[in-house]
């Protein structure tokens, strides 16, 4: 029972098929030396922890990869940071990365943000799936948010008119919203998904998430004939999502309403720790947690769970054709978590990062 449901979550967790319609073969990264080079940006919080936790399992496991880590914090970094980050991942086209801090002023920008622009990586893909063994008030549960990662809310353009008032700009465009809905369509066709709701706002925000969900609909019915296509105002499906989330099945959203959803289903299946996400774009693949937490508070404590980061790992190695290592690594996972016996603080155990890291070493080895 726990094998076929472990088989089913790693199919779904596959960034290999979503990523395989949206980006152009001639990118795909090339292996050096028998070895993928990968950018590894730790980021803040707890990112040193939970990447060093992914870095453990791969070399444990001999994965045929070798790190480029490049230092990225909105806390201490300096500006020639993000340049060096998008080099390297323009060079790699492949990476795995924790959550820059982003400090309310209004001078800082926010690097994860910057990095997803400069990238075009402007799908995000986050799965919301209960994992056997964690505990949740809800069961049964199992959509993917394909959420616009470069427009609409984050658009960063605001400005002080006089004083007093502000005039923040959301940027949506026909373009950009065809492109996330041909994503969300191509990955549910190709992961055997049979409905996408759109999510928007459009009974207030009449042209902006009017063009959303005129135009997700448009792109549904008009090249989509097998996959059902409808539309929920985000209120509503904020509510839906904590009283009936079974009903979803792939949502697609503007950019901010994916990052509350997100963070709502990262609720639903048992905390932020546990979610895996994946960005694409035609280029490059960054591969990060899901809910995109920095977790300043637990930062270096040896409590934060990184099974987030290793699943994100894991989509990673099936965008790179290596199956083999994410089925076994995921599975030891899984079964960890299954077992509940050397699980964190944030599910209910008492184990630490490296001791639930330690202990999925030994399911690998057993
Ligand atoms: N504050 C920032 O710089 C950034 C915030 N965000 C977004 O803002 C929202 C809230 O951010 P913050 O208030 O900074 O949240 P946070 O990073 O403080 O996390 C919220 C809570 O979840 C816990 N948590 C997160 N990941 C965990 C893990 N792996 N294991 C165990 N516990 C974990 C943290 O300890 C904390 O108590 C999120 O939606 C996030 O996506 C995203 C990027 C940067
Ligand atoms: O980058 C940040 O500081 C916040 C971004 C965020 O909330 C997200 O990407 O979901
Ligand atoms: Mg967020």
């Amino acid at each position: 029972m726990l094998s076929q449901l472990v088989q089913s979550q790693l199919l779904k967790v596959s960034g290999k098929r979503a990523f395989a319609t949206t980006v152009n073969e001639n990118f795909l990264p090339k292996k050096y030396g028998g070895k993928y080079i990968v950018t590894l940006i730790p980021g803040d919080g707890i990112g040193k922890e939970i990447t060093d936790s992914v870095k453990t399992i791969f070399a444990a496991e001999h994965v045929p990869i070798d790190w480029e880590t490049v230092e990225l914090s909105g806390m201490s970094g300096s500006a020639s940071q993000i340049d060096e980050a998008v080099l390297s991942l323009k060079r790699n086209k492949v990476g795995l990365k924790g959550i820059t801090y982003t400090p309310s002023s209004p001078f800082a920008k926010s690097l994860n943000v910057a990095l997803r622009k400069e990238l075009d990586i402007f799908a995000s893909l986050v799965l919301i799936k209960n994992i056997p063994g964690v505990p949740s008030k809800l069961q049964d549960i199992d959509f993917v948010l394909v959420r616009e990662n470069t427009e609409g809310e984050y658009s960063g353009l605001e400005h002080q008119s006089v004083p007093g008032v502000v005039e923040s700009l959301k940027i949506m465009t026909k373009y950009k919203t065809e492109r996330i809905a041909r994503f969300a369509f191509d990955f549910a066709v190709k992961n055997d998904r049979k409905l996408v709701t759109a999510i928007h706002k459009a009974n207030i925000m009449k042209l902006g998430d009017g063009l959303f969900r005129s135009t997700v609909k448009e792109v549904g019915q008009a090249e989509y004939p097998g996959v059902e296509v409808k539309d929920m105002i985000v209120d509503n499906a904020s509510m839906q999502a904590v009283s009936y989330p079974q009903q979803f099945d792939v949502m697609v959203t503007p950019n901010l309403y994916g990052s509350i959803l997100s963070n709502i289903g990262a609720a639903l299946i048992g905390g932020p720790g546990l979610v895996p996400g994946a960005n694409f774009g035609r280029e490059h693949a960054v591969f990060e947690p899901g809910c995109r937490h920095v977790g300043l508070d637990i930062k270096d404590k040896n409590v934060a769970n990184p099974t987030g980061m290793i699943l994100s790992a894991t989509m990673m190695l099936r965008h790179l054709g290596l199956d083999p290592y994410a089925d076994r690594i995921a599975k030891a996972t899984y079964d960890v978590l299954a077992e509940g016996k050397a699980v964190t603080p944030d599910i209910g155990g008492k184990a630490t990062t490296t001791e639930f890291t330690a202990a999925i070493l030994s399911k690998l080895q057993s």
